[in-house]
This record gives structure tokens, C-alpha cells and sequence, in this order.
């Protein structure tokens, strides 16, 4: 299996390109669509409501709610093909996962705007796992403390990128929008909920 590392200052990235090979993709990716009840949430940025920009939904090993941007979100019991999904990554990784955000992205004017998974619930150093299928999208990141520090990949169908150690303290993402007509795209972020 290819495997890239990448040690930007205070970050380190994993990346399998092809972690779940083509046709295990596929099937993950129409299971997914299909299967997760997918939740449409509204965020408050500086005091206004908007319709976040992705459809989302919550899945844990334990019942603790997950928040953010103003949004709390309660899980569902992992299960079926996302189980099998969390397993696989929990043996390459070596790190046992409780929570899974997904994500949605329908086309192109969907996006995730510039964070970093530092919320007080994932501990200090937030240990991520991301897996992508469906359509390749551009992840970006950026220094916290100097914006113009960046690195970029290619999130491709059936990828999994670790973000590991101090990634989440100094570095933010995103997913930018798209004018390209593309088709959905769907991301699972395995994090840690001590
Ligand atoms: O869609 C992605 O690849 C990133 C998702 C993300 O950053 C998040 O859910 O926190
Ligand atoms: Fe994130």
C-alpha cells in the first residue's frame, strides 16, 4: 500500500492514497449515501444563522454528544459497514477511534472552512483519521500563527490521511468550494472523545 509522510513543522501527516482499493470504495461510498441519516444543521457565525455548507451526521461508541461552531450533535451507534470502515483504520493507525463526523459534500459549493479539531473534548493533541470517498477534493492547510505557511493534498477516493501529533494545536484545514461541476463527496473523521 503507498504510503506518504509528510513532517511539516509542528504537524505530521500520514497519507494512504489508495487505502480502500476501487471497488471496496465504491461499495463504502453507495452504502454510505444511502445508509447514514444524514442531518442538514444550521451554524451561528457572529451571531448570524446560516445552513451549513455539507450535510453531516454523528456516530460514537459512547454516548457523548460532539459540539462545535455552535452546533451539538448526538451520535448514532456505530454499525454495519462503518464499523468495518473504523476497524480497518484502527489497525493501520494504531489508535482506537470513539467518534465519527461525516461529512457530505453535495457539489462544489459545498465546503468546510477553515478549523482546527482542537475542541477541549478531543484532549491536547487530537489524533484524526480521515477517510474520503466519491469525488478527489483539495484539502488546504495553514499555520495557526502564520497564514502564510501552507500545504495542500488531494483527497482522493478511497484515502486515508492521519493527522497525527501536534497537527490540530498549530496547523487549521479546509475544503474549499469548487466552480466545477462535480459530483458528492463524502468524508468520515475518526477522532477521540476521552
Ligand atoms: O472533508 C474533509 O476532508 C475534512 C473534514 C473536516 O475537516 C472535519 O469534519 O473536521
Ligand atoms: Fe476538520
Amino acid at each position: 500500500m503507498n504510503k506518504e509522510v509528510y513532517n511539516l513543522p509542528d504537524a505530521q501527516l500520514v497519507f494512504y492514497p489508495n487505502f480502500f482499493e476501487t471497488n471496496e470504495a465504491n461499495k463504502f461510498f453507495k452504502y454510505l449515501e444511502k445508509n447514514i441519516p444524514w442531518q442538514h444543521d444550521q451554524i451561528k457565525v457572529f451571531g448570524k444563522i446560516y445552513d451549513q455548507p455539507r450535510l453531516t451526521a454523528l456516530y460514537a461508541t459512547n454516548n457523548k454528544p460532539y459540539s462545535y461552531s455552535n452546533i451539538t450533535m448526538y451520535p448514532h451507534v456505530f454499525e454495519g459497514e462503518l464499523l468495518k470502515i473504523k476497524e480497518k483504520i484502527e489497525k493501520v493507525s494504531q489508535l482506537e477511534f470513539t467518534t465519527c463526523l461525516l461529512n457530505l459534500y453535495r457539489n462544489g459549493k459545498d465546503s468546510n472552512g477553515w478549523h482546527a479539531d482542537d475542541e477541549k473534548e478531543l484532549g491536547k493533541f487530537p489524533q484524526i483519521a480521515s477517510v474520503s470517498f466519491g469525488v478527489t477534493r483539495k484539502f488546504k492547510m495553514r499555520r495557526k500563527d502564520h497564514h502564510k505557511e501552507k500545504f495542500e493534498l488531494n483527497l482522493s477516493h478511497g484515502s486515508l490521511l492521519l493527522m497525527l501529533g501536534k497537527t490540530q494545536a498549530f496547523w487549521q484545514h479546509q475544503i474549499p468550494k469548487t466552480k466545477k461541476e462535480i459530483n458528492e463527496r463524502i468524508n468520515l473523521t475518526f477522532r477521540i472523545i476521552e
